[in-house]
C-alpha cells in the first residue's frame, strides 16, 4: 500500500483564496481593511522567514499588515507596552507575538496580555478556556489547520482513536481538545509515555508534534492510519550542501508504505499554519466590527 499524500500546500492556497474574497467583502462593509499585527523580538532566522511570509500573505489576501520588529534585548515592560498599544488600536484586529521569545522574556505573561478579541494565535488563557469548554473563540493555527486536513481526508472523525504525540500549548494540547470535540477517543502521549510504539499502533489518527526528526517509525503505525506530521526539523547539512534537509517527526519514507494517508514535510501542515492565521484574523475582524462571521470561514 502507498499512502495518499495530504497536500497541505494546495489546501492552504484554496483557504487563502477564500479568505481573500471574504476580506474584500469585509472591507466593503466595514469601510476599512481587516488588520493583523505581528511582533518579532530578536533575530531568530526561522522566525524572520515566518514573519516575512505572514506579512506578504496578509497583504496578498487584501488585509493590512503591521509588522513590529524589536531588538533581542527588548525588555518585558517595552514588549507589554507594545501589546497594550496594539490592543487599543482600532485598525488592528489580530495580534500575534512570534514564538519562541528570547529567554529573558516571560512568554506566558506577554501572550496573556493580548486582548482575547485579538488573540488570533488562540493562546491566551481565555481562548484556551473557551476551547476546553466548547465555546466559540479563536483556536491555535497549526492544530486547526491539521483538523481541517483531517476532516477533508476522512469526513467524520467520530469514534476514531486518535493519538497526539506531544503536549505543547501551541500544538499538542489544543489538538487533543479539537479531536475530542469531534468525538474522537483521544490519547496524549509524551516523552514519559510507556511503550509509545504500542500506544501509537492503536490509533486511526496519529498527530506527531514532538520536534524529534523522523522519530515515528512505520512499525509504530496501524495499517491504513491517517498521519499528520507537525514536525519541522532541519537535519545537519550533507557535506558540500549549504542547508540540511527538512524532515518531520515521522519517518516519511517508510511510513508512507503503511499509512492510509500522510502529510509530507515540507508541504503538509506548515503552510496551513499561516493560512489559518489569516482566517483567524478575518474572523476576529468581523467579530470586532459586530458583524456576523460569514459561513465558510
Ligand atoms: N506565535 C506563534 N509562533 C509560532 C507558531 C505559531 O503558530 N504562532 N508556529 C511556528 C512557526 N510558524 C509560524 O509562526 C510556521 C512554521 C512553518 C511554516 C511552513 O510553512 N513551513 C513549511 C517549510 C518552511 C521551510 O522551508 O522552512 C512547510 O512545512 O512546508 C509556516 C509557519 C513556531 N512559532
Amino acid at each position: 500500500m502507498t499512502a495518499t499524500l495530504i497536500d497541505g500546500k494546495a489546501f492552504a492556497a484554496s483557504l487563502r483564496e477564500q479568505v481573500g474574497e471574504l476580506a474584500g467583502a469585509f472591507e466593503a462593509r466595514a469601510g476599512r481593511k481587516a488588520g493583523l499585527a505581528v511582533v518579532l523580538v530578536g533575530e531568530d532566522p526561522a522566525s524572520q522567514v515566518y514573519v516575512a511570509s505572514k506579512a506578504k500573505q496578509t497583504v496578498a489576501c487584501g488585509m493590512a499588515s503591521f509588522e513590529h520588529r524589536l531588538p533581542q534585548d527588548t525588555s518585558q515592560d517595552a514588549l507589554i507596552a507594545l501589546v497594550d498599544r496594539l490592543n487599543a488600536d482600532p485598525a488592528v484586529d489580530g495580534i500575534l507575538v512570534q514564538l519562541p521569545l528570547p529567554g529573558h522574556l516571560d512568554e506566558q505573561a506577554v501572550v496573556a496580555r493580548i486582548s482575547p478579541d485579538k488573540d488570533v494565535d488562540g493562546l491566551t488563557p481565555t481562548s484556551t478556556g473557551r476551547l476546553a469548554l466548547g465555546l466559540p473563540g479563536l483556536v491555535p493555527c497549526t492544530p486547526l489547520g491539521s483538523l481541517m486536513l483531517l476532516k477533508d481526508q476522512l469526513g467524520s472523525l467520530s469514534g476514531l482513536d486518535a493519538v497526539v504525540i506531544g503536549r505543547s500549548i501551541l500544538v499538542g494540547k489544543p489538538m487533543a481538545q479539537l479531536l475530542l470535540a469531534e468525538n474522537c477517543t483521544v490519547t496524549i502521549a509524551h516523552s514519559r509515555t510507556k511503550d509509545l510504539p504500542d500506544v501509537v499502533r492503536r490509533a486511526d489518527i496519529v498527530v506527531a508534534a514532538v520536534g524529534r526528526p523522523e522519530m515515528v517509525k512505520a512499525s509504530w503505525l496501524k495499517p491504513g492510519a491517517t498521519v499528520i506530521d507537525v514536525g519541522i526539523n532541519r537535519l545537519p547539512p550533507e557535506p558540500g550542501a549549504e542547508k540540511g534537509k527538512l524532515v518531520g517527526d515521522v519517518d516519511f519514507a517508510e511510513a508512507r508504505a503503511v499509512a492510509g494517508a500522510i502529510t509530507p514535510v515540507p508541504g503538509g501542515v506548515g503552510p496551513m499554519t499561516i493560512a489559518v492565521l489569516l482566517r483567524n484574523s478575518l474572523v476576529a475582524a468581523y467579530r470586532n466590527e459586530g458583524l456576523e462571521v460569514p459561513e465558510g470561514l
